[in-house]
């Protein structure tokens, strides 16, 4: 019993059904991953959007990622099934994973910072309401720390009028990366599950050690309080992303200097305690959650008075936003200093190989800069719809002056002839496979090429004749030697 009086979760310690709300990137994929590894459990995946349900029950599914279809046709039917009767879901699940999303707020206070926790609260209500029983909740979703208080509140109140309920609230935050989601889930660094220090709480935590423990190693199965959980995920996001602000921040070193930036993060990389994984250099880090989690642990840290931690850490996203910038600059002033008038072509969309996914895709803030110059962009990438592109461009009509300015091709060589530059923004392996005599013979000479994702060796690329500006390296004729002073 809790010091309210109320029961804390009287659970029997086994999983059999699994409820996940949210049938998006996190939990269309973990649940299959589960109701794989796990045949003795059945997995229901419920959502509000009843349009994405469907089609996780067709032949195309709403997201792209490799080894996921197999896993889905495998699994569905038999014991992962996608519904949107959320009411029944909740009712008849053990343990309910909330996997909604929890984007940057975009009004009110914390606008522009804060995570806006309203699905959150929304999912949270919705269990309360329909429970019926005891339930271990557990926030899959990314949240700011003591989220999980709130979330208990609720179902806390719920159990004033019903004394069957009883809740555990566990956070067991995912660290799959969008591309790679199957094998991070199959084979993941850890799993970090935090509870409750309380006899229920451990005994509720022992249920979902026991649910990975069918295919991830004990050890490699953390358990810690709630809230060191629910900021361990803040705060990995917010390394990873440092990680590559710093070498961002390199890359522009490189540039000026000729030492080059691929060479530099491997001699630092080869120094074990650094590490040779995201030093990658580019045209800056995309995707729906490194901008998001770093303003949300800013915010947290503003929240506490902690204003020196907060600066600290809004400089990732301020380093981040100068290096497309900067980028996008650097096209321009290449090109002559003007763009107006000139094809483009853009090479890939999507915020990282492998994923159709393009939220915060970092194409979309050099191709809008390219746009208010007037430039005529020719897009291609290979998972990414145009209907798609047009949406994260602001493209909404189709006789929009800006609208005209933009095509989609669905073959390089199309978007890439009459061109006066390839601009390569995703990092597709196709990319490299492409036949480049043959584009640049079929584009406006001078042709450039700039590479913001590392793709490309500049003396092959000046060979065949491009003008080559790639991120982190420089034409020798740019670098600036010397003891040079500050100016
Ligand atoms: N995308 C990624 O690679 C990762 C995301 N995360 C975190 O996981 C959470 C989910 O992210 P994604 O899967 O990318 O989001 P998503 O936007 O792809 O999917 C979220 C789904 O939740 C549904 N939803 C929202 N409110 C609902 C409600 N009240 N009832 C039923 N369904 C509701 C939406 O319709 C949507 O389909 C976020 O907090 C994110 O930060 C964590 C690790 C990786
Ligand atoms: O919380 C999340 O959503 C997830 O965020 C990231 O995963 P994701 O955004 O899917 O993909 P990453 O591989 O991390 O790439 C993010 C961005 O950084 C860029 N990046 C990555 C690595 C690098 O060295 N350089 C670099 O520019 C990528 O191109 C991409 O735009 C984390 O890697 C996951 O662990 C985490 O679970």
């Amino acid at each position: 019993m809790s010091s309210d009086g109320l029961s804390n979760g009287d659970h029997t310690g086994v999983v059999r059904r699994i409820t996940c709300v949210g049938a998006g990137y996190v939990g269309g994929p973990t649940c299959a991953m589960i109701a794989n590894k796990c045949p003795h459990i059945a997995v229901t995946v419920v959502d509000m959007n009843t349009a994405k349900i469907e089609e996780w029950n067709s032949d195309k599914l709403p997201i792209f990622e490799p080894g996921l279809e197999e896993i889905v046709k495998k699994c569905r039917g038999t014991n992962l099934f996608f519904s949107s009767d959320i009411p029944k879901s909740i009712r008849e699940a053990d343990l309910i994973f909330i996997s909604v999303n929890t984007p940057t707020k975009m009004y009110g206070k914390g606008k522009g910072m804060a995570p806006d926790l309203k699905y959150v609260e929304s999912v949270a209500r919705s269990i309360a309401e329909h429970a019926g029983g005891p339930k271990i909740v557990v926030e899959k979703s990314t949240v700011p720390v003591k989220a999980a208080e709130s979330i208990l509140s609720i179902l806390r109140d719920a159990q004033r009028t019903n004394n069957t309920l009883a809740f555990q609230v566990l956070s067991n935050p995912e660290f799959l990366a969008e591309g790679t989601a199957m094998k991070d889930l199959a084979n993941p660094d850890r799993v970090l599950i935090g509870g409750e220090d309380s006899e229920e709480g451990k005994k509720a935590v022992a249920a979902l050690v026991e649910v990975y423990s069918s295919w991830v190693p004990r050890e490699r199965i953390i358990t810690t309080n709630t809230w060191s959980s629910e900021l361990s995920k803040l705060v990995a996001n917010a390394f990873l992303a440092q990680r590559i602000s710093s070498i961002n921040s390199v890359s522009a070193i490189c540039e000026a200097t000729g030492a080059d930036v691929s060479e530099v993060a491997h001699a630092v990389g080869f120094d074990s305690r650094i590490g040779n994984k995201f030093l990658n250099a580019s045209v800056g880090f995309g995707g729906s959650c490194f901008q998001k989690d770093v303003l949300s642990l800013v915010y947290l840290c503003e929240s506490l008075h902690l204003n020196k931690v907060a600066e600290y850490w809004h400089g990732v996203i301020e380093i981040n936003n100068w290096q497309r910038r900067r980028f996008a600059d650097q096209i321009i002033a290449e090109l002559f200093n003007t763009v107006a008038g000139k094809k483009i072509a853009v090479f890939g969309f999507a915020f990282k190989k492998n994923t159709g996914d393009t939220r915060e895709s970092s194409a979309i803030h050099v191709c809008k800069h390219l746009l208010e110059e007037e430039a005529n962009i020719a897009i291609y990438d290979p998972k990414v719809e145009e209907k798609q592109m047009r949406m994260e461009l602001g493209l909404t009509t189709s006789d929009d002056k800006v609208d005209k300015l933009v095509s989609v091709f669905s073959d390089p060589y199309e978007a890439a002839k009459d061109a006066h530059a390839i601009v390569v923004l995703t990092e597709w392996d196709e990319f490299k496979t492409y036949d480049y005599s043959r584009i640049y013979e079929s584009m406006v000479h001078p042709a450039a090429l700039f590479d913001g994702r590392l793709l490309f060796k500049r003396k092959e690329m000046e060979s065949i004749g491009f003008r080559f500006f790639g991120i982190g390296t420089a034409p020798n004729h740019l670098t600036k030697v010397g003891f040079a002073a500050p100016s």
